[in-house]
């Protein structure tokens, strides 16, 4: 909902906003005062954490919520590099370069980490683990390698922990409310990716740092707490990607059909949106997935990433909402699709619905792996390969497979993007394909994230492009009129309206749709 910019009271322009909702502003406290008796009281906060038995704690609407209302706003708790990142500033997070001339990342004076500069060494975030890592002398060595350029570095795994065991005594009270977060350590415990982080975190902490007050317990459950409640804050304009923990959205519970979505604006503040109308008494929720993966890899993901099952209305359902996603086509009697029998057990046989053909569930997630790594492995330079792969597998996967949907998907990023492919390269099939494909997965997006998600409004903004340029053709090539050429245009011009709509909250967004709402509006006039 777009901020309204009167005081509700008296309608004078103004700029203070509510601190609870941030929806409203006031010119004054006074105002401010008058409005929360008259009605702000019951409107401001639109959710309380309620507990339910499968869920855990969760968030739930106090009251009914408008499609793009803000649901929640909040600054982060914590903020830390992501367990495997490119080399980034510990002081300020952004991505490290090299200096012209130096051979090196500036480094720490105190603790030897990279950093950006000497103005990063005393950053907030960076003080408190800098002072213990320079009392025990440690030695980081993370070093710029000019000759295969910079890669992804484990070595950042212990920093997020750390920041937040040093809360302990630096904010006590901060750090018991982390503590009462979901861990889920009696399932990690005995994880592979445990076995490792046991022996180098509980080592970095306790002996390296000499920090033994910390028990192994307390040090893997911090870490296990991080796993399964912190974000990924990615803040594109600024090229930033970093964990981010926050008290109240972390409540937000997983739904493969999410009614929310949320952005981070430049201070890694993060603002969760309602994507769709939620009645009083929702279960407010985020996806914590792909959600064009289909049930079985994305129960799987689930499971090995924030250890629960999930049993949603998606899930439950063999047939994925009608859509038929992780569906394969029947090779015994080619008109029926393979399903599972029991999609919430994930050893369930897979049947065929119309003939009495099976197959077991190995297979089909052997099929499945097999495909992704193919798909993974195509050229990406060109909408050739991927075209061939939906005609290789066009009797085998089902026409939504989650599959064939990534491949659409990409299909779309392709063409008008890539040389040899460019908008003004394409041919008109090559421009209907574009057109087609937009509708299939706008079909999709309205199952899958119905509303004003992110993925909705992207696709609407390529499915204008396309519809604008297929329009001008025809009627440069004498098959429109002006007059139908410019009603084509004006539905385009819808179509961007809404896109914008959605789009407009994404702070790296604002430039595009601003570039495309000039050009839109200059093309309508068919000069
Ligand atoms: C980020 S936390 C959410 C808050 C958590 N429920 C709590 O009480 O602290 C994620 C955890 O919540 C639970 N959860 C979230 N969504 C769920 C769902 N759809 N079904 C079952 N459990 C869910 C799982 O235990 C998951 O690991």
């Amino acid at each position: 909902m777009p901020i309204p910019l009167n005081c509700p009271i008296c309608g004078v322009p103004s700029t203070l906003k509510c601190g609870g909702c941030r929806n409203v502003v006031y010119c004054g406290k006074e105002h401010q005062k008058l409005h929360w008796r008259k009605e702000h009281k019951v409107l401001c906060k639109c959710f309380e954490i309620d507990t339910d038995p499968k869920l855990g704690r969760y968030v739930r609407s106090t009251r009914d919520i408008k499609k793009g209302e803000v649901v929640m706003r909040e600054i982060p708790a914590l903020i830390a590099p992501k367990l495997m990142t490119y080399p980034i500033c510990l002081g300020c997070h952004q991505k490290l370069t090299v200096k012209p001339g130096e051979r090196d990342y500036y480094k720490c004076s105190q603790c030897t980490w990279p950093l950006c500069s000497l103005a990063c060494e005393n950053s907030k975030y960076h003080k408190p683990e800098c002072e213990v890592m320079a009392k025990r002398k440690f030695n980081c060595n993370i070093n710029y390698d000019a000759k295969n350029g910079p890669k992804k570095e484990s070595a950042y795994c212990v920093i997020s922990p750390l920041r937040c065991l040093l809360l302990r005594n630096s904010n006590p009270k901060l750090y018991e409310k982390i503590l009462k977060l979901e861990d889920h350590l009696d399932k990690r415990i005995n994880t592979p990716v445990y076995a490792i982080l046991k022996s180098n975190l509980l080592t970095f902490v306790r002996k390296i740092l000499g920090l033994d007050e910390l028990s192994e317990e307390e040090i893997l459950r911090v870490a296990s707490i991080l796993d399964t409640n912190a974000f990924e804050v990615r803040i594109p304009s600024k090229d930033l990607k970093v964990r981010g923990l926050f008290l109240d959205t972390a409540m937000v519970s997983h739904d493969c059909v999410p009614n929310t979505r949320h952005v981070f604006d430049n201070n890694c503040q993060i603002v969760v949106m309602a994507t769709v109308d939620i009645p009083k008494g929702s279960v407010i929720s985020t996806s914590y997935t792909n959600t064009l993966k289909s049930t079985l890899p994305r129960r799987e993901h689930l499971l090995q990433s924030k250890c629960f099952e999930c049993t949603c209305r998606r899930c439950a359902d063999p047939t994925e909402l009608e859509t038929y996603a992780g569906a394969i086509m029947c090779s015994k009697c080619k008109i029926g699709k393979i399903l599972s029998e029991d999609p919430l057990d994930a050893s369930a046989d897979w049947k065929c619905q119309l003939c009495p053909h099976k197959i077991k569930v190995k297979q089909i997630v052997w099929g499945n792996n097999a495909l992704e790594k193919e798909l993974q492995s195509l050229d990406k330079t060109s909408p050739k390969a991927y075209e061939e792969f939906l005609r290789r597998y066009r009797d085998t996967l089902y026409d939504k497979h989650s599959l064939v949907l990534e491949t659409k998907y990409a299909l779309i990023q392709l063409y008008g993007n890539v040389p040899g492919f460019l908008l003004h390269e394409l041919n008109d099939a090559a421009v209907q394909r574009k057109l087609d494909l937009c509708h299939d997965m706008l079909e999709i997006a309205d199952i899958f994230e119905p509303g004003s998600s992110r993925f909705r409004g992207m696709l609407l903004l390529d499915l204008q492009e396309i519809m604008a340029v297929q329009a001008k053709r025809e009627f440069e090539n004498g098959l429109l009129t002006r007059e139908g050429t410019q009603e084509k245009l004006m539905d385009a011009m819808k179509i961007l309206n809404e896109a914008v709509e959605i789009l407009q909250v994404e702070p790296e967004m604002q430039a595009t749709l601003q570039d495309r709402v000039t050009r839109m509006a200059k093309e309508i006039d068919l000069n």
